[in-house]
């Protein structure tokens, strides 16, 4: 079964506790958290003390998605507030293996992240240590685009890099999800699908997850 992330980006910010509280009824599985920091990507989002309100509230784990230029930055502090999984962006980083282990020693998993042009060959020589990969199927930095179709490619040749080496890692998907995304993604052997305005704005958050989840 898929697992479901909600991206809290598509959230009512002024009732981000009790969207928390109906997802997480309506059977989520992790929470996605978008931090965008205004230089990496064209946007900001929000940072340390909402992740830490969120953090406290939430009861499921929390999967922070840094759309940073420095994503070394903040990590003690993400795993201090309890934060179970971290990705960062490998275009924004000339150390990706470093920063994976700093994850990895604050006992949180480490994702890397991949724009919609960069190859899944950038992650081959850290999947032995990678507990997940984050596909963007659509341009990082704002909620409610278009799906990108060519990014279905690249989750196929991902799962048969991880079928060849043997490496036990996710392979997550951001960006556009609704139904028919979601089972294009899944196909294509995708297992985390982070979805944000279709799940929020669906009547039926329930009956929205539960689709997802396949
Ligand atoms: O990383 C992101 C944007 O950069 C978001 O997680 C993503 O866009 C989710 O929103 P939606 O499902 O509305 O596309
Ligand atoms: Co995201």
């Amino acid at each position: 079964m898929n697992k479901v992330l909600p991206s809290l980006l598509a959230g009512d910010f002024m009732r981000l506790g009790d969207d928390i509280e109906k997802m997480e009824a309506a059977g989520a599985d992790i929470f996605h958290l978008d931090i965008m920091d205004g230089q990496f990507v064209p946007n900001i989002s929000y940072g340390l003390p909402v992740v830490k309100a969120i953090a406290e509230k939430s009861t499921i784990p929390l999967d922070v998605h840094l759309m940073t230029n420095q994503p070394e930055q903040f990590i003690p502090e993400f795993a201090e507030m309890g934060v179970a999984m971290v990705s960062f962006h490998i275009e924004a980083t000339a150390h990706p293996h470093r920063i994976m282990q700093l994850i990895h020693n604050h006992g949180m998993k480490a994702g890397i992240a991949l724009n919609p042009h960069t190859p899944v060959n950038m992650v081959k020589h850290l999947l032995p240590e990678i507990d997940f990969v984050l596909i963007m199927t659509v341009n990082p930095g704002f909620g409610g685009q278009e799906f990108i179709s060519s990014c279905v490619d690249k989750i196929e040749e991902l799962a048969v890099m991880k079928e060849d080496s043997g490496y036990d890692f996710a392979i997550e998907v951001d960006g556009g999800i609704n139904n028919e995304t979601a089972e294009i993604c899944t196909k294509a052997g995708a297992g985390l699908l982070v979805s944000g305005s279709h799940l929020f704005k669906s009547g039926d958050w329930k009956r929205a997850v539960d689709t997802l989840k396949g």
